[in-house]
């Protein structure tokens, strides 16, 4: 499974190079390098189509659902079609593990930079250690650093702590397990509210449904170091995630921003237990569109080393994806084509913002970030 998901990203045609690989070595830096600074018109501009003047909201607003509401199918669906995102409570994980998972994460992030470098990612490879991955689009670094895991993480774990490496990946392993029946959860909820009839959840999400049949799923752990010149410099820049969607812990410290057109760019506040959900390219294809992929990005501040750490949910890479039948009819062209997940994983690697827009068919009226960006 993980191995497919390796497969697909090996096969994008970006070349890539270590300097898009080898993160700085943050603990020994004391003012912001030529290289992570980003001049303002790249800041504002980071959503490429630069929307200047967005104003950066306080949070208020994001849509917070408490999973065993009796209307809970209804909010999701709210929430995935005006925000594309919403933070979930009551959702069963224990904050013993959020914690754990976030203490294993600093302790690898803590190590010194040449003990991290031996489990580096490779240059076609998808997992451990590195930069993200959308570097190569920028002409500026990003103010992070990041480990990859798909599966088991043992290997790379063995090369980070060569005597001590069980308890990471106990942890790392109980986590995606529970990320994974979390994520099962929140897929039958977004296709009922959707429109899905039983039958046809348990056709997608069934114990053989296609959907859940040999999931590709990644768990990304980021760490944003505080930084000396916060304003000048990008955590993760501007992107959609693409998978189906993506369950986000993002600890107590700020720093997730979400874009929505007439809104600009929303922080999400931290909420203690809470976990936050992102609508993926996926769930826009397959929704024809109704729930559009929530640009996002992450930014920086002076004090603090923030950690979150993402887990990507997507079908096996061999599923062929487009948008629902139940969704199309007379009034209702698909406005994207039929193409597998494999497929378009290789088009976002190669083409990022312009991905959607390739596979679409129809044009489509501005919504949110996304679709916009996405005509650029
Ligand atoms: O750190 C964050 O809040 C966002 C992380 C993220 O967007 C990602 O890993 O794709
Ligand atoms: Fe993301």
């Amino acid at each position: 499974m993980s191995t497919s998901l390796s497969e697909a990203y090996r096969s994008s045609a970006h070349p890539i190079h270590l300097q898009h690989i080898i993160p700085l070595d943050f603990s020994s830096v004391r003012e912001l390098p030529d290289s992570h600074a980003w001049t303002s018109s790249l800041l504002l501009d980071d959503k490429p189509h630069g929307r200047r003047g967005s104003v950066i909201g306080v949070g208020g607003p994001i849509p917070v659902i408490d999973l065993a509401d009796a209307n809970v199918v209804k909010l999701v669906g709210r929430a995935c079609e005006t925000w594309g995102v919403f933070q979930i409570t009551n959702h069963g994980q224990p904050i013993s593990l959020l914690e754990a998972v976030e203490s294993e994460s600093l302790r690898l992030f803590s190590l010194p930079a040449e003990q991290k470098l031996k489990a580096l990612r490779s240059p076609d490879g998808a997992t451990g250690y590195g930069r993200a991955r959308i570097t190569p689009f920028f002409s500026k670094l990003m103010w992070h650093e990041g480990f990859t895991i798909m599966g088991s993480p043992a290997e790379h774990a063995h090369q980070l702590w060569p005597h001590n490496y069980t308890r990471f990946c106990g942890v790392m392993d109980e986590y995606q397990k529970e990320m994974k029946q979390l994520s099962v959860r929140l897929l039958r909820l977004i296709l009922s509210s959707l429109g899905l009839a039983r039958e046809d959840l348990t056709k997608w999400v069934g114990p053989a449904g296609e959907f859940t049949q040999g999931a590709t799923t990644a768990l990304q752990l980021n760490s944003y170091p505080a930084c000396p010149d916060p304003n000048r410099t990008m955590g993760l820049a501007a992107h959609t995630d693409t998978s189906m969607f993506t369950i986000l812990y993002q600890s107590n410290t700020s720093g997730l921003q979400i874009f929505r057109d007439g809104f600009g760019w929303v922080s999400v506040p931290p909420l203690a237990g809470a976990l936050i959900v992102n609508v993926g390219d996926l769930l826009q294809i397959l929704s024809n569109a109704r729930f559009p992929a929530v640009l996002h990005r992450a930014v920086v501040n002076r004090t603090n080393q923030r950690l979150s750490i993402a887990y990507f949910y997507g079908p096996s890479t061999e599923t062929r994806i487009m948008p629902l039948s139940k969704l199309i009819g007379p009034g209702d062209p698909p406005l994207y084509r039929s193409l597998t997940w494999k497929e378009y994983i290789g088009i976002k690697a190669k083409h990022l913002y312009r991905a959607l827009s390739l596979v679409r068919l129809q044009q489509l009226a501005p919504m949110n970030g996304s679709l916009d960006m996405n005509d650029q």
